[in-house]
C-alpha cells in the first residue's frame, strides 16, 4: 500500500522544518527534507570545485552526487551523508544558504531531485510520509491528499532565524532569508496557496498551535 503523503511547503522560517518533525514523529510517519539535499548537494559541489555559476557544470555534477547521497527520513534521527561524509550540521552553514539558490534555481537539476522524491514518496514502506520543501504542494506531489503551505510574516520569520543564530550579526541573518526566498521564488512558487492547498498562517500562532492546525487537516483526510 502507498504511504499517506503530506506535502507541506513554505519560505524559509515559516516553521517547515519543525511542523514537519513533529508531525512525523507523532504519527511515527517518515520524513522527507527536501532543502537539506538542495543543500547537501550545493555542499558536494563546492567540495569538488564546481563554480556554481556555471549551470552545465552544476548539472554535470548531479549523477555523481544522487549516487553517493545517502539521507535519514526518521524523523528523530535526522542525518544527511555523502559517501562517507556525515554533512548534516555542514550544510546548515550560512556559506551553504547563501549560495543554495544558485544549485536549486537550475531547473534541469530540480528535475533529477525531484524524480528521486518521487520514488522516496512511491516507495515509503511506512503508513504516511511528510515531504517539505518549496514546490512538494505544486511539483513533486501534487496529487496529494493533504497538502499545505505554511506562511508567516516575512519581519517574524526572520526573528525566527536570528533568534536560532544568536552568534551571527542580526542584519546579515534578514539578509541571508530576504534575499534566499526573493531568489527561490523565481524557480517556485511558495508564497501564494495553489488551488487545493491549505494555508496555515502561523504570524500569530505559536509553534504546538501551529502543529494542531496541520494535525487536525492530516486527521481529517485521512478520515476521507
Ligand atoms: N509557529 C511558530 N511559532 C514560534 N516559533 C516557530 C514557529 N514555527 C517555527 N518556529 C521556530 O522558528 C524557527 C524556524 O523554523 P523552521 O522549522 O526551521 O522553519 P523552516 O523549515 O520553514 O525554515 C525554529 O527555531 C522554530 O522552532
Ligand atoms: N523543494 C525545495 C526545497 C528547497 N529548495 C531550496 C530553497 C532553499 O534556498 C534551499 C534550502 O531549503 P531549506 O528548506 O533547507 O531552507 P530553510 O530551512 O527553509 O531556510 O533549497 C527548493 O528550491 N525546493
Amino acid at each position: 500500500m502507498n504511504a499517506f503523503v503530506v506535502a507541506i511547503d513554505g519560505p524559509s522560517g515559516s516553521g517547515k522544518s519543525s511542523v514537519s518533525k513533529a508531525l512525523a514523529q507523532r504519527l511515527d510517519w517518515q520524513l522527507l527534507d527536501t532543502g537539506s539535499v538542495y543543500r547537501a548537494l550545493t555542499w558536494y559541489a563546492l567540495q569538488e570545485g564546481v563554480d556554481l555559476d556555471d549551470a552545465d557544470a552544476v548539472i554535470a555534477a548531479v549523477p555523481g552526487f544522487l549516487n553517493v547521497w545517502t539521507l535519514s527520513l526518521t524523523p528523530g534521527e535526522r542525518w544527511v551523508r555523502v559517501a562517507e561524509t556525515d554533512v548534516t550540521e555542514r550544510i546548515r552553514e550560512t556559506a551553504i544558504s547563501e549560495v543554495v539558490s544558485k544549485v536549486a534555481g537550475i531547473q534541469s537539476v530540480r528535475d533529477a531531485v525531484n524524480t528521486r522524491f518521487r520514488e522516496i514518496l512511491a516507495e515509503s514502506p511506512a503508513e504516511g510520509i511528510i515531504a517539505e520543501g518549496r514546490d512538494i504542494t505544486t511539483v513533486v506531489a501534487p496529487d496529494a491528499p493533504v497538502r499545505i503551505l505554511l506562511t508567516a510574516d516575512e519581519a517574524v520569520r526572520i526573528a525566527r532565524r536570528q533568534a536560532e543564530k544568536t552568534g551571527e550579526d542580526a542584519k546579515s541573518v534578514a539578509a541571508t532569508v530576504s534575499e534566499r526566498d526573493k531568489r527561490d521564488s523565481r524557480v517556485t512558487n511558495f508564497t501564494a496557496a495553489a488551488e487545493g492547498v491549505a494555508v496555515i498562517d502561523s504570524t500569530d500562532l505559536g509553534l504546538e498551535a501551529t502543529i494542531q492546525a496541520a494535525l487536525d487537516l492530516i486527521t481529517s483526510r485521512s478520515a476521507q
